[in-house]
């Protein structure tokens, strides 16, 4: 579940190298084997009969992993044509010795910055991509070999097979070093990883470049360093107890969903539903009076109440019973220059998104002053970067060198500076909590849901969040929660889906995990 990055890969290995568990020639002879498996696993006719492969070997363990990798599909009968990067006396210890081996059976070639000719055949090769895997330091340089790469994973006909990571792509953010044009980097059909899978298998473009990602057991036991408190995938069996217990509504939390005006109430009404849903026990509207009759015609099981401004929300924030507040979807500047501030000062636990984040761009600590615990802030990327700028001009600038900044640090460090859980949005969210705590809810690769990127489906989203916070349930995983639903139940619909659609599934979805 967890997912590290290559500092943490290392210090795990480490650790169980060290209490002498294992020694890093068996690690490395376990990840070619691995590799081996999953090949043969994902292209089961590769299994029987006599094949080709061009092996690409870098200058570090990764090269090592590739150096196995030729001598085991040597050792079935293929034909091999293996390239290294840099020397092989420069090789480290391990790798080093899996080039003997391999030298007592086969060639090695120099790998230059020229177009590899394959093997003369008349089936199909197969790419071992070992150039770099989590010690990649600088942008990969060798442009028409990656261009190669790149070309063969999106041809159908031919199969690329990256070890760890596809070379060039930075393992612990997803992110391509340097500034090659997109036909000018590697990208695989399958990835084989080890241990853990890595960050940036999930984040940014890393699972578009890894193909299908695959994770071997290489017997470590350490699960990362002593002490390390890594990201971690949002996952059925992490998921904040959903299930109600048996009680009364107002045992289940009472949730208070803020509207913009007139004609602008739709995004705050697809909340409160999503709230309901959930399963918060008791949902209001607060209604500006302009727009009272629009939601009373639309809402049924969602009760409504006249707030017209700050007083109107301290008053009815004296009901000790309104234990959860969501503002921001189509809340308007002006309301949320007036709300957020009386809604941070009752103390509740609060959904800020859309509008209640954006109205204070041009001032950010005016809002992160006010924050507390138990608030939680759903930022897209355009919004985030209206309250994190320098932040977010990390994730922009062009990576020279690895590891690159990714989404986790950058939603960390927002975390951090802001006291508050943050939440960014995307096909990779990640949300952080001020302690350090990250969970990543991954829609890529089986999960992928390109279809959820439509207009309203952050509403549901922060209405989702807001009704587990009624529910008592804690701000990260309220969060982390509500997340995997909402993917779950964009997974359920299917393309097609507006975000009306998105609530509708969510009894489907709670009945499958046994709620
Ligand atoms: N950490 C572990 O527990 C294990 C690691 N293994 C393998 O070892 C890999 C990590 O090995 P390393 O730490 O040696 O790192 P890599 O083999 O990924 O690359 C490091 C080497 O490449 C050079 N380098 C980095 N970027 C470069 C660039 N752009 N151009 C040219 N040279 C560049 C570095 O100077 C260094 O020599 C993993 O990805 C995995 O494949 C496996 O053998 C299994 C166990
Ligand atoms: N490609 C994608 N795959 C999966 N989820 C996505 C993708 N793009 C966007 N999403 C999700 O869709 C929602 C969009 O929210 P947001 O950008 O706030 O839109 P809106 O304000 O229109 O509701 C977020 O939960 C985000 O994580
Ligand atoms: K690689």
């Amino acid at each position: 579940m967890e997912l590290l990055t290559a500092a943490e890969m290392s210090a795990a290995e480490r650790t169980d190298i060290e209490a002498g568990r294992v020694t890093g020639a068996e690690l490395m002879a376990r990840a070619g084997a691995g590799t081996v498996d999953a090949v043969l696993a994902k292209w089961p006719d590769l299994a029987a009969g006599a094949h080709r492969a061009v092996v690409l070997c870098g200058p570090g363990n990764n090269g090592g992993d590739g150096f196995v990798v030729a001598r085991l599909l040597a050792a079935r009968g293929w034909t091999i044509d293996l390239y290294l990067l840099g020397r092989a006396d420069a090789l480290p210890p391990d790798a080093r010795a899996n080039h003997d081996l391999w030298r007592e059976r086969g060639e090695v070639r120099a790998l230059e910055d020229a177009a590899i000719a394959p093997p003369a055949v008349d089936g199909e090769v197969l790419w071992i991509d070992a150039l770099f895997g989590t010690g990649l330091s600088r942008p990969f340089t060798l442009s028409a070999v990656a261009r190669q790469l790149g070309a063969a994973a999106r041809d159908p006909e031919t199969r690329v097979v990256a070890i760890d990571m596809p070379s060039g792509w930075c393992s612990d953010s997803g992110r391509w070093l340097g500034d090659a044009a997109p036909e000018a980097r590697t990208a695989a059909d399958l990835t084989v990883t080890f241990h853990r899978r890595k960050a940036g298998h999930i984040l940014s473009d890393g699972p578009t470049a890894c193909g299908q990602l695959a994770r071997v057991d290489i017997g470590l036991e350490a699960a990362t360093a002593p002490g390390a408190r890594p990201a971690r995938l949002v996952e059925p069996d992490t998921l904040a107890a959903v299930s109600k217990r048996p009680g009364h509504k107002y045992d289940h939390g009472h949730a208070l969903v803020l509207t913009g005006g007139a004609g602008r109430t739709g995004a705050a009404r697809l909340s409160a539903r999503a709230a309901l849903r959930i399963g918060a026990g008791l949902v209001t509207l607060g209604v500006p009076g302009a727009a009272q009759l629009e939601v009373a015609m639309h809402e049924t099981a969602v009760m409504l109440r006249r707030v017209d401004d700050a007083e109107a929300l301290d008053t009815a924030l004296e009901d000790p019973r309104l234990n959860s507040l969501c503002l921001g979807p189509g809340l308007g500047s002006e309301r949320a220059h007036a709300l957020v501030p009386a809604a941070l000062a009752s103390g509740r636990a609060t959904v800020l998104d859309a509008d209640a984040l954006t109205a204070f761009a041009d001032a950010p600590d005016r809002l992160f002053s006010k924050l507390h615990a138990r608030c939680v802030l759903t930022p897209h990327m355009g919004e985030f970067a209206r309250l994190f700028p320098d932040i977010a001009e990390d994730l922009k600038r062009t990576p020279e060198s690895g590891p690159a900044a990714s989404r986790i640090d950058a939603a960390r460090a927002a975390s951090v500076r802001c006291g508050a859980v943050v939440l960014l949005k995307g096909a990779d969210t990640v949300i952080a909590a001020p302690d350090g705590r990250v969970l990543v809810n991954a829609a890529v690769y089986e999960r992928s849901v390109p279809w959820l990127a439509t207009a309203g489906a952050g509403d549901t989203l922060a209405g989702l969040i807001a009704g587990l916070l009624a529910r008592g349930i804690a701000p990260l995983e309220a969060a982390g929660t509500g997340a995997w639903l909402h993917v779950e139940c964009a997974r359920r619909f299917g393309p097609g889906l507006i975000a009306e659609d998105l609530c509708g599934m969510l009894p489907g979805v709670l009945r499958e995990l046994g709620v």
